[in-house]
């Protein structure tokens, strides 16, 4: 059975219009998402992710193009839809608890239902007992599952994430890998995560959507819904999918 398709950007350009120059950031992008996929979008530094994450978001407005939802069109933000960022955008006079139900609090949640949904949320994340701590006290990955709890407890359908590792070295990084999965498999929401790493996109999507350079467009997509989870980062499998990614990534920069 054909899955659903849940979210549609149809023919996205965007480009910056400044004084000391027009910059295009996306040329001509379509693409979609299917419900609760784990839908990777990979390409170069500078390509364009972010730009088309934000246009995704509502906080960028395409130049061209159209995004439908649920088939409905939409235009600017919408509470169906979540963003977790690189940089976690966590407040640091507040908690861990205090961050993660912010959203909730501004859509007037009582106090009490807030507390209980956040809760749920920092368990899922493995935050359970750092409810009082505050962001300085935690490390990177911990302050990305904040992030991860924050963007849950707003009960989007789906969860957009901005290389949410990319500032964390190389073990957390992996640890992270395998938590995403672990919370994803837990509480299926659709995901679309922007990276620039090939093994990243290998490990985490069903599939992966490769970027040229920018003005980006679409070069490729990659369907890995076969590819075992949990992926062996040595199989022979995994092996060729990142060499065929990397050889195709290679032409695109030569
Ligand atoms: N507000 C803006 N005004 C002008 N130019 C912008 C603006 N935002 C982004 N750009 C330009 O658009 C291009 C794409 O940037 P974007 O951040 O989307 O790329 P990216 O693929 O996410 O990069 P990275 O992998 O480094 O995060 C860049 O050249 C950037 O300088």
């Amino acid at each position: 059975m054909e899955e659903k398709v849940i979210l549609e950007a149809s023919h996205v350009a965007k480009t910056f219009f400044s004084s000391k120059g027009d910059t295009d950031a996306i040329e001509d992008v379509s693409i979609q998402v299917r419900e609760n996929e784990f839908l990777v979008l990979l390409g170069p530094g500078q390509c364009g992710k972010t730009t088309f994450l934000n246009i995704l978001a509502g906080l960028v407005k395409p130049t061209s193009g159209s995004l439908k939802l649920d088939g409905r069109e939409i235009a600017g933000r919408d509470q169906r839809i979540a963003m977790v960022f690189q940089k976690t955008g966590l407040y640091e006079w507040k908690t861990a608890m205090e961050n993660a139900e912010l959203g909730l609090k501004y859509r007037k949640v009582p106090k009490a239902k807030r507390r209980e949904i956040a809760q749920k949320y920092l368990d899922l994340v493995g935050l359970h007992g750092f409810e009082n701590a505050y962001p300085h006290a935690l490390s990177g990955g911990m302050k990305q599952r904040v992030g991860i709890a924050r963007a849950y407890t707003a009960n989007p359908e789906i969860l957009l994430m901005d290389e949410p590792f990319g500032a964390l070295d190389a073990q957390t990084r992996y640890a992270m890998e395998e938590e995403i999965l672990r919370i994803w498999e837990t509480e299926k929401r659709t995901v679309i995560f922007v990276t620039n790493n090939i093994e990243e996109a290998v490990t985490l999507g069903d599939r992966v959507i490769q970027f040229t350079e920018r003005p980006a467009r679409v070069k490729r997509v990659y369907d890995l819904k076969d590819l075992t989870r949990p992926r062996s980062h040595v199989s022979e499998e995994f092996l060729r999918i990142r060499q065929e990614i990397a050889a195709n990534e290679e032409l695109m920069l030569e």
